[in-house]
């Protein structure tokens, strides 16, 4: 396991007015450089945990280390923090704040203090990346959600964070804008960026990620690598978050012909597979 990047020890958070905990009593560990899934039903506290990580909200108990550095509250060390890790809401139009594409992008890089040199050519490398140049100036109530998604996604990236955290990034999205998203999300991971995803969407976990914590009822389960996680049954099957489709498709075969194989992750590679077994 790669050396952690974020961690949180003994934390616990319960919103103001509500006598049940968000979160409760939870550490675990991001392993830097990893693709993180976190699964959970509805209300588990995914969203909490995010916010919490992202410093938005305080923990009532417990703390919070960037590599061993533990979160400070203070305005400073939360503007620092926040330059590390950037989170984008399971609600584009929470993030979304100005008129325009790139003016909304040009927002949080103003924030940065940069040089105005510095500002346009960061906007101009992010709506090249994301491939927003023709909505550049675009009002912004006039983009679909998954544009709002894509632009949201931009304008986090723009700052450059070391550590990338979605809240359920592909939710009411079609297939091809979930396949654009994810292209997106590959090319930032290989370019060195940390990414923590809390999703519903067990195929799409069980394909893209290499960590996977899984929380209940605010605290966690579970966090291991995917195939760990994948492996436990017994657990997926007490929690009922079911199983993804490949695994369950090769959990049907006999287990003569999965002997000695590793379990697919991908349609192709259950094709190529299946291709062999047949030629036994
Ligand atoms: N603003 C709030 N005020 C009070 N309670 C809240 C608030 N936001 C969330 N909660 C409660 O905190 C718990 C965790 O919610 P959270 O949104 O973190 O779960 P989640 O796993 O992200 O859910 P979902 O999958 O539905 O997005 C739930 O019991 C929820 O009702």
């Amino acid at each position: 396991m790669n050396p952690s990047i974020l961690q949180f020890e003994n934390v616990s958070y319960t919103y103001p007015g509500v006598h049940k905990p968000a979160i409760v009593d939870l550490t675990l560990a991001i392993p830097a450089r990893t693709k993180t899934a976190i699964l959970g039903h509805n209300g588990c506290g995914k969203s909490t945990l995010l916010l919490l990580a992202d410093g938005l909200y305080r923990c009532d108990t417990g703390l919070i280390y960037w590599q061993g550095e533990p979160l400070q509250y203070q305005a400073r060390s939360l503007n620092q923090w926040r330059q590390r890790i950037g989170l984008a809401f399971q609600d584009p139009e929470q993030q979304l704040v100005a008129a325009t594409v790139a003016e909304d992008i040009s927002y949080g890089l103003c924030n940065l203090q940069l040089s105005q040199a510095e500002i346009a050519q960061r906007l101009q490398q992010t709506l090249l990346d994301f491939n927003l140049q023709e909505l550049a100036n675009q009002p912004l109530h006039y983009l679909s959600l998954g544009q709002k998604r894509r632009v949201a996604l931009a304008g986090v990236m723009a700052l450059k964070p070391e550590l990338l955290l979605l809240d359920e990034p592909t939710a009411y999205l079609d297939r091809l804008q979930t396949r654009h998203l994810m292209q997106e999300l590959d090319r930032i991971y290989h370019h060195g960026t940390t990414i923590v995803m809390a999703t519903h969407d067990l195929d799409l976990a069980y394909t893209w990620a290499d960590w996977v914590i899984v929380l209940h009822e605010g605290r966690s389960l579970m966090s291991a690598s995917a195939d760990r996680v994948f492996n436990n049954v017994a657990l997926l099957e007490q929690l009922e978050l079911g199983m993804p489709t490949l695994l369950e498709i090769w959990n049907a075969l006999p287990m003569a012909l999965r002997d000695r194989q590793n379990p697919p992750k991908t349609v192709a590679q259950l094709r190529s597979l299946w291709c062999n077994i047949s030629q036994v």
